[in-house]
């Protein structure tokens, strides 16, 4: 899935990009096993909308907001991939409605550490999201899994609908802004992938299209 809120007001947004770069940039990629949510996070983060179809285009976007009177912009990609050389930070997401993507999640953090600089492994700023908070009736995974694992590899964890609330995602990504500042990312880095950007109007057009 590929879109870049950016695209939709380049010149706002390249001053925005100016302006906060000497408090933090960061690089952050949405991981986890298909249709657990990832696109329908993101999307919720950037235009408080739940769409409930996302299409199959990769996707960055970058986002700018204030927290704790700090100016913070993420460049998020949401991506089947496993992007860890390029992110600063993880929000991992698996649904409480299926145990094979939690397995996953477990998994995902084992390797980013793994593969993350041996000396800062413990601190890989990770957030472990149990999404579809909504379809508790068809629950599989509890509450208390997420936060044992959470525990037990020193990330964070939060449970969330993404189809039914704008608040609890955006907690998520101040989450991960938080354990994000330990490691000072003040530098912007180049994104490098204008190639694959598009416009994230493109995702509401294609939709548009599609219904007719
Ligand atoms: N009930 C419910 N459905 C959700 C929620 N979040 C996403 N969905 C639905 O789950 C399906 C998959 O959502 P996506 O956001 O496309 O999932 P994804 O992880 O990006 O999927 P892939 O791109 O295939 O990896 C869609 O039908 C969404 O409408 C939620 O919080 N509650």
């Amino acid at each position: 899935k590929v879109a870049d809120a950016r695209s939709q007001n380049n010149t706002s947004s390249e001053r925005h990009n100016t302006a906060f770069s000497l408090n933090m940039d960061a690089n952050i990629v949405v991981m986890g096993m298909e249709s657990v949510g990832k696109s329908a996070l993101t999307v919720r983060l950037l235009t408080r909308r739940f769409i409930g179809e996302y299409g199959d285009i990769e996707s960055i976007y970058s986002h700018s907001f204030i927290v704790d009177g700090r100016a913070v912009t993420l460049n998020i990609w949401d991506s089947h991939y496993f992007q860890v050389r390029w992110a600063d930070g993880f929000v991992l997401v698996y649904s409480i409605c299926d145990r094979a993507s939690f397995n996953t999640v477990s998994r995902l953090i084992q390797t980013i550490k793994s593969t993350k600089d041996c000396l800062s492994a413990d601190k890989v700023p990770i957030v472990i999201v149990g999404n579809k908070r909504d379809l508790h009736h068809r629950r599989t995974v509890t509450s208390e899994e997420g936060r044992l694992l959470a525990l037990n590899t020193d990330c964070q964890f939060y449970e969330v609908s993404a189809a039914e609330n704008y608040h609890s995602v955006l907690m998520v990504f101040h989450g991960l802004v938080d354990r994000l500042k330990d490691a000072k990312l003040t530098t912007k880095k180049p994104l490098r992938l204008k190639g694959i950007v598009k416009s994230m109007s493109a995702v509401f057009a294609r939709r548009r299209t599609e219904s007719f």
